[in-house]
């Protein structure tokens, strides 16, 4: 494994401390002999919402499925409050604190929001009791339907239903993967709202995100990730405003400002 990372180049902005995740200097992918990720670094510390943005196929739902143990690890580490974490399974990881939200498929369509709910504590049904409750406070639009079975929610819907499984085991990190994705701007807005509102609970956030300009406005730190690698990292608004990065990954936001300057002088 190598270590010549300069941890200060790569973490940015970040607290110090003991992180709660730190995934050092990661290779990962699916195919033999081909690494989706070439040495990619991460840290999460307790409290934070930590975004990763960067170009169709950088890497970035890769990244967050390593991290779940969901793709092969082929060189790298990972820790989770110190202790080694790398390759474990998801369930193991669930049990340790971590939760993920994927893209899509994220609910059994077939079931009720409830035994959706019930779905994310199958390790832990005594727990189900006391977290539904903590649960539905977060998402008191589900608490009014929850004999309705998911698959007849709107994809707005369906997302919350998925966020609340995954909250259900009272995880320490929490994994989105492009919560906005298919949703109106409206929805959208909403999703992003409501990843704040999960993190100001005491929820460590990491959110993979299309919609970097967005993402960047939420979190407090982000990672830029190009080609399997990461590109820069800093404070959210920090980069927002970084011409950099402007320039190369946030080509609508500098299309928007073009727009909004060209307005002003009309
Ligand atoms: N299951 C898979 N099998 C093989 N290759 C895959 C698989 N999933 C993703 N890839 C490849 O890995 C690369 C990175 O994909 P990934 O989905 O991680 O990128 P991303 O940054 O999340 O992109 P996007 O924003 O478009 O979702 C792409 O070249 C993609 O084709």
């Amino acid at each position: 494994m190598s270590t010549t990372i300069d941890r200060e180049t790569v973490h940015r902005g970040a607290p110090s401390g003991e992180p709660l995740l730190f995934a050092d200097n990661l290779e990962a992918g699916y195919l033999p002999g081909v690494n989706i990720l070439q040495g990619c670094s991460l840290v999460l510390h307790p409290g934070e919402l930590v975004g990763i943005i960067g170009p169709n196929g950088a890497g970035k739902s890769t990244l967050l499925k390593a991290l779940f143990g969901l793709v092969n690890i082929r060189s790298g580490s990972l820790t989770l409050e110190g202790q080694e974490i790398t390759n474990l399974r998801a369930d193991a990881l669930v049990k340790r604190g971590v939760g993920f939200v994927p893209q899509t498929n994220n609910v059994f369509p077939s079931l009720t929001i409830e035994e959706n709910l019930q779905m994310g504590v199958y390790q832990t049904p005594a727990k189900f009791a006391e977290r539904v409750g903590v649960v539905m406070d977060l998402f008191p639009e589900l608490g009014k339907r929850r004999r309705q079975r998911a698959g007849a929610l709107s994809g707005g819907e369906r997302q919350m239903v998925a966020m609340a499984r995954a909250l259900m085991p009272e995880p320490s990190v929490l994994l989105l993967d492009e919560p906005s994705a298919g949703l109106s701007p409206v929805r959208q807005d909403e999703a992003f709202l409501r990843t704040r509102r999960i993190n100001k609970t005491g929820v460590s956030v990491i959110i993979v995100e299309q919609n970097a300009r967005r993402a960047l406005q939420i979190c407090d730190r982000a990672y830029v990730l190009d080609q399997g690698r990461n590109a820069y990292s800093g404070p959210g608004r920090e980069l927002m405003n970084d011409p950099k990065v402007i320039e190369l990954y946030l080509g609508t936001l500098a299309a928007d400002v073009d727009a909004a300057r060209a307005a002003e002088d009309a």
